[in-house]
């Protein structure tokens, strides 16, 4: 590994360009921990964060899945029928164990040094790729759903809840000292939509966090958070990761001092000049 490692960093050809397929990366115990623990070795951050996708579940409730080169994940049979609901399976973890073989390799590899952080979907967010069948920019089956088929959504969005409550004691197990939930498209609800669709589902998670080892920081990620701010207050996390769209200050002063916050940076800094982004990234610590 460590022989691996150094090759990589020699200007070898990484894992990425060896191993062309995103399946493969992503579902190989070697593969995963030699992809994560690049940032590790170049920057010594303080958490390391596993190399993986929030579909990766699906696997797992036998929802067949790929990642095309331009479309990105395409569910092969997108459920939005009561016969199609059947094919659901409870979470079988065992179809993930390259996560948490992944999770224990990285946990020994860093030791003390740093976190090592676990991620996933937030129900509604896997919901849309389950029921729409791939990325959309209108989510409008699903969000027809909510008036016309609103049982079968429950049923679906309860089912997620469940399979990622146990996902999420998987990770923890293996050795995630973070947890980050990704609802990345839960801004793309009205905020009183937000609030019956993904907020209950999310709550549903936490609900069992007594399974969880009570040091477990719980971080939530809304992607366009900022007319949600005060309805997510008391969605049971420790941390809300701040979208770029929102003044950190501002954000601050709406959440409260009760919860933590982070991130805030638009992703695009990374492809701005060096001094720009060290600015940018020190306007925060302050
Ligand atoms: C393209 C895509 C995938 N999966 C998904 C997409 C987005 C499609 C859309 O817009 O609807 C879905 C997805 N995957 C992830 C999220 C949440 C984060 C977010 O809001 O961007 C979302 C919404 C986590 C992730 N998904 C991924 C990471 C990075 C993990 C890491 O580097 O450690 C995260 C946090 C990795 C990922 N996952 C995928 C690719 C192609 C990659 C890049 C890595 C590679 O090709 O080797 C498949």
């Amino acid at each position: 590994m460590e022989k691996e490692r150094k090759k990589s960093s020699a200007g070898e050809r990484l894992p990425e360009e060896k191993y062309p397929s995103f399946r493969e990366r992503s579902e190989t115990t070697d593969l995963i921990v030699e992809i994560s623990l690049h940032p590790w070795n170049a920057f010594r951050p303080d958490g390391v964060n596993i190399f993986s996708d929030i579909l990766m579940p699906l696997l797992a409730f036998r929802v067949e899945f790929d990642v095309e080169d331009v479309r990105g994940p395409v569910i092969q049979s997108p459920i939005r029928t009561k016969e199609g609901l059947k094919a659901l399976h409870p979470i079988d973890l065992e179809k993930l164990s390259f996560v948490g073989d992944s999770l224990k390799i990285l946990r020994k590899e860093v030791g003390v040094d740093a976190a090592i952080l676990g991620f996933m979907g937030a129900p509604w967010t896997i919901a849309i790729y389950i029921v729409e069948g791939g990325t959309t920019r209108t989510y409008t089956t699903i969000k027809s759903m909510c008036h016309t088929a609103p049982h079968l959504l429950r049923t679906l969005l309860s089912h997620l809840a469940q399979a990622i409550a146990d996902y999420v004691v998987f990770q923890v197990e293996s050795g995630a000292h973070y947890i980050q939930i990704f609802d990345s498209w839960g801004g793309e609800l009205p905020p009183d939509m937000w609030k019956r669709w993904s907020k209950p589902y999310i709550k549903e998670i936490w609900s069992r966090k007594d399974v969880l080892k009570p040091e477990t920081l719980i971080v939530l990620y809304i992607n366009g958070n900022g007319s949600l701010l005060k309805h997510i207050k008391d969605t049971g996390v420790d941390v809300i990761g701040l979208d770029w769209t929102v003044d950190m200050g501002d954000g601050r002063r709406r959440l409260g001092s009760g919860i933590g916050v982070q991130g805030n940076v638009d992703p695009a800094y990374l492809f701005s000049p060096l001094p720009t982004l060290t600015e940018e990234i020190q306007r925060l610590a302050i």
